[in-house]
């Protein structure tokens, strides 16, 4: 009985110690932004306290938040994330300015750990900081270039072959009710194992239900918002030292021992055999051995670099005005974490987008016909082969929030300074559901991504990628996966809303845009 009554009072006193730490960082941050004649608009705690029951999120979180912002008609107001005081900017120019102008200071993330241990963290691109970041950014950039995704295109063809007998064994012959994200979660990891690893994922031969060892890591791997995360998160943040001393890792150690066990192997089979292959791995083990071929110059490696066509400050050192991408040099842990780190930036997000392309082509079935037509009309073209030219058009819009760290830097036009380590967020998922750049937002239209439509907005209207040098290196690679993906779907199965489909959908309470109870849909093959 003492010993319960014990832990009831230090659970209390925890929940009440958690609230006064609240409280407390939402004062000093307000008093920060304050001071500089910011307008300060959270945090939320009703709201963040939801989200920790699982009542809440992140989604429903970031769209008010935005409300909230765009309300005050300023172009950036100040905010609270418990740990840090940030910067909410949700003007397009301003935005613009941050990752093209003054690209060069807005180059760090924040720091997600601080522990000695977690070495392969530590060494992927997304931890690196500035000249780090920038000679590895410029290793592997050559490997994202269109050429070297086309040469891989077999791979997403083979994969998406293999994902549609899988749903066809599923649904059977007449088709059925299929949860689309287990095919789509089995594709991503089959496409990220065979280019970035060079093994097979045998992810389709598994019993419904059922995960093979590398889809058992790969989910393993990943980076889920959890209640014991957010903590972890916080005290990395606000008392590093604590945090490194209790051995917080970003990443499981598990997976992490796993992947470098997997990747190691291949690398030595391949260098004893003189074996090559068209995949990622390969090129980068060329990359180290300094083989690349020669596209490191090339318009489309400094586009994939600096994630701009125009001018801009990084476009000078891509362009080796300032260090040479040559002087840096890579190790195996390095190509390790880089491959690591293509599995979590590309397993999440490219199954998300494809399952809300296939909820919403269900939903909308002009869409998928006009869909159907393209894809049978290039399949045709090519002899009944999927190949990389062919083009259907199905776009979709995902969540990703993105930010900077800055070394002292004024925002033009204002008396306001941001001043070294402060944070800066670029609300995108805000800006996609924003009417004064999409007319009735909310409504799937593919029709807004023609080049015409895309011309008349402001180029910094639709950012699932991100901008500037740090936007994401994987993006031509996950706009060819995903293609492939939908066109042969949609090329072999009818999709429908079905018995179990959720109109509208309800969202999961995580960091990636996922659906709650799965995707249900209606699945018939068309032959
Ligand atoms: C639909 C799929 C994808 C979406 C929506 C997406 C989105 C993003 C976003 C928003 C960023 C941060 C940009 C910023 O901070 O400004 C990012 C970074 C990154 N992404 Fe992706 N991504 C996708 C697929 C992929 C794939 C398939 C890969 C790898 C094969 C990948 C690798 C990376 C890497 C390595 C970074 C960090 C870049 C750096 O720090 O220099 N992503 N991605």
């Amino acid at each position: 009985m003492a010993v319960l009554a014990i832990f009831g009072l230090l659970v209390v006193l925890g929940v009440a110690g958690f609230f006064y730490f609240l409280i407390h960082q939402r004062k000093k941050h307000g008093q920060y932004f304050r001071q500089r004649n910011v307008t300060f608009i959270g945090a939320n705690f009703a709201d963040t306290f939801k989200f920790l029951m699982g009542k809440r999120t992140l989604m429903e979180i970031e769209t008010k938040l935005y409300q909230q912002a765009k309300e005050t008609g300023q172009p950036y107001v100040g905010f609270s994330d418990i740990a840090n005081p940030f910067y909410f900017v949700t003007d397009l120019e301003l935005m613009k300015n941050i990752y093209v102008k003054d690209s060069d200071h807005f180059v760090n993330r924040r720091t997600l750990t601080t522990s000695q241990s977690d070495i392969l963290f530590k060494k992927m691109l997304i931890s690196l900081e500035g000249e780090q970041w920038k000679g590895i950014r410029s290793k592997l950039s050559p490997t994202f270039s269109t050429g070297k995704i086309k040469r891989m295109f077999d791979i997403f063809e083979k994969s998406s072959q293999r994902m549609c007998d899988y749903v066809r064994k599923r649904v059977g012959a007449e088709g059925g009710d299929f949860d689309i994200c287990e095919a789509y979660s089995k594709y991503a990891m089959d496409v990220i194992a065979t280019c970035c690893f060079g093994v097979d994922s045998k992810s389709f031969d598994c019993e419904p239900g059922v995960l093979s060892e590398f889809e058992q890591m790969g989910n393993k791997i990943q980076f889920r918002v959890t209640v014991s995360l957010i903590f972890k998160f916080i005290l990395v943040q606000l008392a590093p030292k604590l945090a490194d001393f209790l051995g917080f890792k970003a990443v499981n150690t598990e997976p992490q021992d796993y992947f470098m066990k997997v990747i190691k192997g291949v690398m030595k089979h391949r260098r004893e055999t003189g074996e090559r292959h068209n995949d990622f791995l390969q090129l980068m083990m060329d990359a180290k051995e300094g083989l690349l071929k020669n596209e490191e110059n090339s318009k489309e490696t400094i586009e994939v670099m600096t994630g701009s066509k125009e001018d801009t400050p990084a476009n000078s050192f891509a362009s080796g005005e300032e260090s040479s991408p040559s002087k840096f040099t890579m190790d195996d842990d390095d190509i390790v974490a880089n491959a690591v780190l293509f599995l979590i930036g590309g397993f999440d997000t490219t199954q998300s987008l494809l399952i809300f392309a296939a909820y919403m082509l269900a939903l909308e079935q002009d869409v998928q016909e006009r869909l159907l037509k393209e894809v049978n009309a290039s399949l045709d073209a090519n002899g009944g082969k999927l190949t990389y030219d062919g083009k259907p058009c199905a776009t979709i819009h995902l969540l990703c929030g993105t930010n900077g760290c800055a070394p002292k830097i004024k925002i033009p036009g204002t008396d306001t300074v941001i001043e070294k380590g402060i944070l800066v967020g670029l609300p995108v998922l805000g800006i996609h559901r924003d009417e004064r750049y999409y007319e009735n937002p909310e409504k799937f239209d593919p029709e807004r991504f023609t080049p015409e439509k895309k011309a008349e907005r402001h180029a910094y209207a639709f950012g699932t990628f991100g901008f500037g040098p740090r936007n994401c290196i994987g993006m031509r690679f996950a706009k060819v996966e995903v293609m492939a993906a939908i066109s042969l779907l949609v090329h072999s199965f009818k999709l429908e809303p079905g018995q179990y489909t959720e109109i509208p959908v309800k969202m999961g309470n995580n960091s990636t845009l996922k659906p709650a109870n799965g995707m249900w849909l209606k699945i018939t093959p068309r032959s």
